[in-house]
């Protein structure tokens, strides 16, 4: 790993959909054991800047490097050091829980004693165990959500990506979500947190992005025992913008 440089860094990333702007000279950095949060209303184009992120989107212009590389040159670096849970987890409805981990273990190189340790511990740590011979077909939104996150996290990514990763979580796993971000980011995983819940952000992010209308309208620390500032700030960036708008 190059630690001189940040693990993640994004310049000046621009993206347009369907002919309008969606990401406009985006600049982020991104440091291990760091959790960023992405804030943004509807539209704000949070889920675009993590596809290109993740590598499942190419940017119009600017550039993305990971661990000081050129992420856009090299795109086999997302295979070892990125994992992304999307907005809609993509799960083959006919294949069981086991038998995505084990997919997506071979997709990243592992097998043999190696794989059957990640998905052991993955069923473990995403109480997915009862679950490991189901059907994804058959499985409830919160469920879904769950295997998404064990598929993301079974290469132990240096990186992970998380759109709305709470969608669909009751009450008591959302609470073990934000202990796993925490682990996560105790061990030196950086994570980008996308999520509508600014309850969220205070409770595991370390730093926040908003976004509007593509644009970094803000960038700070997130002050923890204060969600009502947070609130403040992203209100006013949403309100300003529509009335801007209208
Ligand atoms: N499949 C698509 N085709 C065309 N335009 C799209 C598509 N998906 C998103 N967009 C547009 O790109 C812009 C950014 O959308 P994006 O999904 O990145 O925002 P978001 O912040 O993730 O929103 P949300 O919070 O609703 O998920 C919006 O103007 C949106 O209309």
């Amino acid at each position: 790993m190059n630690t001189a440089q940040p693990l993640l860094r994004i310049d000046r990333l621009c993206r347009q959909r369907a002919g309008r702007i969606a990401v406009q000279d985006l600049c982020l950095d991104v440091d291990r054991g760091e959790v960023l949060g992405l804030l943004g209303v509807n539209g704000a184009g949070k889920s675009t800047t993590l596809s290109m992120i993740a590598g499942a989107m190419r940017p119009d212009s600017g550039t993305i490097h990971l661990n000081g590389e050129d992420f856009l040159e090299c795109p086999e670096l997302g295979q070892r050091l990125i994992g992304w849970l999307p907005e809609r987890a993509p799960l083959w409805q006919e294949l069981t829980v086991l038998e995505h981990l084990q997919a997506h273990g071979r997709l990243h190189g592992l097998n043999g004693a190696a794989l059957r340790q990640a998905t052991e511990a993955m069923l473990e740590r995403l109480e997915l165990g009862n679950l490991a011979r189901r059907l994804a077909g058959v499985l409830s939104q919160g469920q879904r959500q769950r295997l998404g996150l064990a598929c993301a996290l079974l290469h132990r990514p240096a990186l992970l990506i998380l759109d709305e990763p709470a969608n669909a979580l009751d009450p008591v796993q959302v609470a073990s979500l934000r202990q796993l971000i925490r682990e996560e980011a105790a061990r030196g995983t950086a994570v980008i947190l996308s999520t509508h819940l600014l309850a969220e952000v205070t409770a595991v992010c370390g730093r926040v992005a908003i976004l509007h209308e593509g644009q970094l309208r803000h960038e700070g620390m997130v002050d923890a025992s204060d969600v009502q500032a947070l609130e403040r700030r992203f209100f006013d960036i949403a309100m300003n913008g529509r009335s801007q708008a209208a």
